[in-house]
């Protein structure tokens, strides 16, 4: 399996139950909802989307070959920035684009060799290999879940066609709404508040990388 990675950097997790955690971000190319280029946006089948996730260019990307060569760069990344190597606290999350198009058993199993915990943040449009550890799921528009138990839901909101109340009997540990980011006027997280505090079943997620000014 070849691995095509745009960006692997260590920063915290800035969104859901783990923000503030240390953990190595890896951002594969592409998405199965959108190709990531500005004049198809309008058509796609996820029209918010707030990250660059085309080609492999980005720092620490490019294109994997095997299974130990991708968890080997992400154990880098992790020890090139450690103060004192603390190996119980190794965390990964992989993302994109969207992960699942090329996350499998093989990767896990050698992100877990080297002492990983691994989570992943998907669309939830793709079933996912078996053995992770943290599952986050945002659903996106009417796009069908194939997955439908998991760690976290964290719903965009506000978004047409996609309403919380349809998501909560689904088998999830813990269900936030984080506010859509348009243009970052911070316009709808007065909605998102509100609604949270009016349906204590929804905690509230921000994107805290982004006030900080971090990746
Ligand atoms: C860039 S996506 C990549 C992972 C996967 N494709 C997905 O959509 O979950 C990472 C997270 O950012 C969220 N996100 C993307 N664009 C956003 C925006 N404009 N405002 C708020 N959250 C956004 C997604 O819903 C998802 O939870
Ligand atoms: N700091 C930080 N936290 C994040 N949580 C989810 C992200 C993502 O793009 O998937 C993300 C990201 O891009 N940066
Ligand atoms: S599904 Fe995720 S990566 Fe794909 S366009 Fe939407 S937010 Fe971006
Ligand atoms: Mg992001």
């Amino acid at each position: 399996m070849t691995y095509s990675v745009k960006e692997i950097f260590l920063t915290l997790q800035g969104e859901g139950c783990h923000t503030g955690r240390a953990a190595v971000f890896c951002r594969f190319s592409g998405c199965n909802l959108w190709s990531g280029r500005a004049e198809d946006r309008a058509q796609a089948r996820c029209r918010f989307c707030d990250t660059d996730f085309l080609g492999t260019e980005g720092a620490g990307g490019g294109k994997f070959d095997s299974a130990p060569a991708l968890a080997h760069a992400i154990e880098r990344c992790w020890q090139d920035g450690m103060a004192g190597e603390d190996s119980m606290r190794r965390w990964v999350v992989l993302t994109g684009g969207e992960p699942l198009l090329q996350v499998d058993e093989d990767l896990v199993g050698a992100l877990h060799e080297r002492g990983f915990g691994v989570a992943v943040e998907t669309n939830g449009t793709i079933p996912p290999p078996p053995g992770i550890d943290w599952i986050c799921v945002s659903p996106k528009g009417k796009e069908p879940l194939q997955v439908h138990r998991g760690d976290e839901l964290k719903l965009v909101y506000p978004q047409a066609d996609c309403p919380p109340e349809r998501f909560v009997t689904l088998n999830f540990h813990h269900f936030l709404l984080q506010p859509l980011d348009e243009g970052g006027d911070r316009r709808h997280e007065p909605a998102t508040v509100s609604y949270c505090r009016s349906h204590p079943r929804w905690q509230l997620s921000l994107q805290i990388h982004k006030w900080l000014g971090i990746p």
